[in-house]
This record gives C-alpha cells, sequence and structure tokens, in this order.
C-alpha cells in the first residue's frame, strides 16, 4: 500500500532534485559543498552556547506530577527529556545495533536503497537539504512502516532480523507518543473529538528515520542537521549517549540537549503547534558532528491521519491559525518549509 505522506512528496517540484549523500567511505577532508559559513546559516547565529545542564527537564514518567512537568516543559521550551517511558532498554540497545549495520555498509550497498527524488522512504539526505546552499554531514534511512523491500536488497538472506527490530520499535514509539499526547492535552480543555483526532491510532501516521553522523575532518564548519522544525505533532528522539543535538533559545542561542542515559528527547512539532494554538512552541533544533565519533541517532515522528483536518483547540481562545487539511499543511512545509507556519496565521 502506497504511504499517504509519500503522496505529498510525490512530484514535488522543490524536494524532487536528487542529492545523494556524500561517500564518506573515501573523504578524508570536508569538500567546499559542506563547508558552512557564518551567512550560510541565514538568520541563526552559528556559535553554540554554554551547556545549560539543567535547563531542558528531565521528567520521569512514573511522577505522579509528570503532567504537569510535561505541560510546563512543553509550554516554555517545547522540548524536554523522559525517562522511566516503559520502551526496553533492550529493544533500544538492538534498534541501535541494526542502525550501525546498515550505516557500516558500504556506499555501494547503501545506493541500492536510495530514496528516489520523490520517494520518502530509503537512504538519502536529509528532506530539507534543497532549502540550503551547503550539504550537511549527514546520512539517513527513513522506514514508514515496514521496510522489508529495502531490507531484502540489503540482506537477501537475512532481512528478517532488521525487519522485525525496527517493527516492534516503532510499534512502542506509537504507545509512547500517544501516552505522552494524552497527558500533553490535558491541560486544555478539549473536546472527546480533538482527544481523539490526535491520539487514535487509527489513520495515524509514524515514521522512523535513522541517522548517521559520521566522524568529521573539521566539525566547526560543518553541520549535520540545518536547523529546523519537525512537522508532525511529536518526535522522540534516541540520541545513544553523544552530544550533537541543540535548540535555539531565544536570548541564549543554541543550547546542547545533554544525552541522559536511556532518556528519549521528546519535541513539539509543527502540528501540535497549531493544534495549541500556539501554547506550545515547536523547537528549532539542528545536530552538530564530532571530530572523533560516528554519532547514530533514531528520531521517531508521529502525527494524526493525513486525511483529517487540523484546526487550534476550539475551547482555548481566538485561534492563531487557520483550520486546513493535514496534508495541505505538510504540503506548504515541504514547499516552503520554515515559512509554511507564518502563511496559515490569522
Ligand atoms: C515524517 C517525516 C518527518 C520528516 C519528513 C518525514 O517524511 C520523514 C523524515 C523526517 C525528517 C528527518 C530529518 C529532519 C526533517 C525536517 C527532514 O528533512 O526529514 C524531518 C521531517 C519533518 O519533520 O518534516
Ligand atoms: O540527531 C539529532 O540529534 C537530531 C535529529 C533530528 O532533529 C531529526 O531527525 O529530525
Ligand atoms: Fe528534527
Amino acid at each position: 500500500m502506497m504511504n499517504t505522506f509519500s503522496q505529498v512528496y510525490k512530484d514535488d517540484p522543490i524536494t524532487s532534485h536528487h542529492i545523494i549523500p556524500l561517500d564518506f567511505d573515501s573523504t578524508y577532508t570536508v569538500p567546499e559543498s559542506h563547508l558552512w559559513s557564518q551567512s550560510d546559516e541565514s538568520h541563526q547565529k552559528y556559535q553554540t552556547g554554554a551547556p545549560q545542564d539543567s535547563l531542558i527537564p528531565v521528567i520521569d514518567l512514573c511522577d505522579t506530577n509528570a503532567m504537569d512537568l510535561i505541560g510546563q516543559a512543553c509550554e516554555t521550551w517545547g522540548v524536554f527529556q523522559v525517562i522511566n517511558h516503559g520502551v526496553p532498554l533492550d529493544l533500544v540497545k538492538r534498534v541501535d545495533f541494526e542502525a550501525r549495520r546498515f550505516f557500516a555498509m558500504t556506499t555501494h550497498e547503501k545506493r541500492k536503497v536510495l530514496r528516489s527524488p520523490s520517494g520518502s522512504t530509503g537512504y538519502g539526505v536529509p528532506k530539507i537539504s534543497s532549502f540550503f546552499a551547503k550539504c550537511m554531514w549527514h546520512e539517513g534511512f527513513t522506514i514508514m512502516g515496514s521496510c522489508v523491500d529495502d531490507a531484502k536488497v540489503l540482506w537477501p538472506h537475512d532481512y528478517q532480523r532488521f525487519c522485525d527490530t525496527m517493527d516492534t520499535y516503532q510499534n512502542q514509539m506509537k504507545l509512547l507518543t500517544r501516552k505522552l499526547l494524552l497527558l500533553i492535552l490535558q491541560r486544555f480543555d478539549v473536546t472527546h473529538e480533538e482527544m481523539n483526532w490526535a491520539t487514535s491510532t487509527h489513520g495515524s501516521h509514524g515514521a522512523l528515520q535513522l541517522n548517521s553522523y559520521p566522524s568529521c575532518p573539521n566539525p566547526s564548519r560543518t553541520l549535520g542537521l540545518a536547523p529546523h522544525t519537525d512537522s508532525l505533532l511529536l518526535t522522540v528522539l534516541n540520541q545513544n549517549g553523544v552530544t550533537g543535538l541543540e535548540i535555539l533559545v531565544e536570548g541564549l542561542g543554541w543550547i546542547p540537549v545533554k544525552p541522559v542515559e536511556g532518556a528519549f528527547v521528546v519535541n513539539v512539532g509543527d502540528l501540535l503547534h497549531i493544534f495549541s494554538n500556539a501554547k506550545f512552541p515547536a523547537v528549532y533544533h539542528r545536530a552538530m558532528v564530532n571530530q572523533s565519533k560516528h554519532r547514530i541517532s533514531v528520531a521517531y515522528f508521529y502525527g494524526p491521519s493525513i486525511e483529517s483536518t487540523l484546526a487550534p483547540l476550539s475551547k482555548n481562545g481566538n485561534p492563531c491559525f487557520r483550520s486546513l487539511p493535514v496534508k495541505e499543511y505538510i504540503e506548504l512545509k515541504v514547499r516552503h518549509n520554515d515559512k509554511a507556519l507564518s502563511l496559515i496565521r490569522i
């Protein structure tokens, strides 16, 4: 079955020109195409600010105050870390292992599952690449639902383990995002229909993104992932213990999100920003690279059915955004990237 999100990317004139990840196997210096300067990052300050260890809250999901703490974090930062989340550590480790197994393959092998210019799954550069003049020090593998077709190409006799691990992880992530959304939305005066729209697994959409940032000879002039907001409701990220994720905080600049053992970083995406009537900010974030370590991160993106209508919560003040089909918002995002929100503001 063709995933409905795939239809949005299909034939899009902006995202469909083909950019292939660098051949990191045989790259020993950073090519000009991947060297960023201050001006390449347009309106944002390039330098990383001082680490603020206690800034982004680490919330224990078993804490009796979890609901309030999560709500406050979403309102203030649009991001928090979560521990005691119920996802088995062993599964998280297996996903990391399988992701590493994939990225350790030769460039030739990985390119066998290259995402097509109008496709949405497979091996490739980040979707947002076409909005930046410079390339990112990054290679990714995107999965939506079953990845069996790609896995069979990669490991014809041994594809099941990869698929099973990714399937189980996507199921666990769906449960966790649902649990988090239920907690988050209790803060608002939400109708039954609105709660259902955000949390019903029926028709909902999930995507898994394996991110690889190979060690880089010139990390101060390279970017792993350029500044962006995620498009869907919530993103759950595993940093795998290596620093790299940074968020943009007004007045403080780019602040690193410190990896915490066993924790996931959860961030608000555009759809939740709109749904919350701008009470929760979709946080700008980016990924930095490392001179000595190959960093792997795994992000799960969760959103409602693409066929549904997106509208700011009805009982929470005058709407700041017009209502529109989710599909239309995703199309705006694909075409206009960070200008999309302002295009629907009332
Ligand atoms: C559901 C999705 C979110 C995402 C686009 C995608 O279809 C699958 C990849 C996701 C990703 C990962 C890296 C950053 C990002 C902005 C991108 O270019 O591809 C996100 C997309 C997003 O949130 O818009
Ligand atoms: O690798 C990271 O820390 C960030 C990944 C990310 O922002 C994404 O996949 O959308
Ligand atoms: Fe992101």
